[in-house]
């Protein structure tokens, strides 16, 4: 390439995930001491490490030629860019994090409109002020540089609209959700100059690609098991049909071996099925990626 691709990786709650991703997906970044410029082993890109609060800010005044970062932020920040891919992970889980408002248990407040005249404390101001100005309901929004969730129980403010993956900090301070705003999930995102540029493109393009097929191949296994002719059609019906599986003949035998590939979550409801059906010698495998 020209030019290297100048990639932003997320700084706090994104980082470790980020980093492991990026190592399934056949790339080392090496955060070592201080420093906010990691290597990488590609020589087509240069790493910087960024708050994911400021990503789409860097991104937007090209800085930056993409970054990962939390849609969230994105929305806060109103940036122009342009979205390459959601890539669902947060900071422990393959999940979507979640942005709600949480009062005290013993609180009157039930509902948004309780709030008018209420006082809300959290970090994603501008996305909370318009959400609430947009349903005509009329509450002071106040910034929060973190540890929000002790505002409300220490009597600060009324609510909170706090960011929550496991629900764990909401409950160890004795909350309750009473409305959630908004889900976010990772993305990868590009300027529009970079993303207008052929060689740049492309090489967001490659990874967004092994991004995606790593994260997949996390929610996916191999299945291979050996299967009597005459219980195949039972075999091939219990599998779910994603993907025909590939069925191959075993050598001087009745036997066929059958392969495929199921989501992680039913795999333990499965292979007791297939057992039960005839299926013998089932081995589960996992799954780099899946592009
Ligand atoms: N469990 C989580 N807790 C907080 N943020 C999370 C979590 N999972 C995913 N995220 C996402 O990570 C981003 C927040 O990371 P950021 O570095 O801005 O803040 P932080 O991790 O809270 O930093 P700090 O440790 O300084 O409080 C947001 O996009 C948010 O949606
Ligand atoms: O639902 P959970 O799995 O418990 O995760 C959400 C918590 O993690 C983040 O806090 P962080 O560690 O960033 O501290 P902060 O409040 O000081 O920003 C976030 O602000 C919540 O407090
Ligand atoms: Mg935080």
């Amino acid at each position: 390439m020209e030019k290297k691709l100048k990639l932003g990786i997320p700084k706090g709650s994104l980082q470790k995930a980020t980093i492991e991703l990026f190592r399934r997906s056949g790339w080392k970044i090496n955060v070592n001491g201080r420093s906010y410029f990691p290597e990488i082993n590609d020589k087509d890109i240069d790493c910087a490490i960024c708050r994911a609060q400021e990503m789409s800010r860097y991104v937007e005044n090209e800085t930056l030629d993409a970054g990962l970062t939390g849609k969230d932020w994105i929305a806060e920040n109103s940036s122009d860019i342009h979205v390459v891919a959601d890539l669902v992970y947060s900071k422990v889980s393959a999940r979507p994090a979640r942005w709600v408002l949480a009062v005290p248990y013993n609180s009157s407040i039930k509902t948004l409109e309780d709030l008018n005249g209420k006082k809300i404390s959290t970090e994603l101001l501008e996305f909370t002020k318009r959400y609430f100005a947009e349903r005509k309901i009329d509450v002071n929004v106040e910034f929060s540089w973190g540890a929000t969730e002790a505002k409300v129980v220490s009597g600060l403010a009324d609510a909170i609209v706090e960011v929550t993956e496991t629900e764990s900090t909401i409950r160890a301070h004795g909350l309750k959700i009473i409305h959630e705003l908004m889900q976010t999930n990772t993305q990868l995102i590009a300027s529009h100059k970079a993303w207008a540029n052929p060689e740049k493109r492309e090489k967001i393009e490659q990874i967004a690609m092994l991004l995606k097929g790593a994260l997949l191949g996390d929610k996916l296994v191999g299945l291979k098991m050996n299967v009597p002719e005459k219980q195949i059609k039972t075999i091939v019906a219990l599998l779910p049909s994603l993907n025909a599986p590939t069925i191959a003949a075993l050598y001087n035998s009745d036997w066929v071996s059958v392969e495929t590939v199921v989501d992680t979550s039913i795999v333990r409801e499965l292979i007791p099925d297939l057992l039960k059906n005839g299926a013998e010698g089932i081995i589960e495998y996992p799954l780099n990626k899946v592009v």
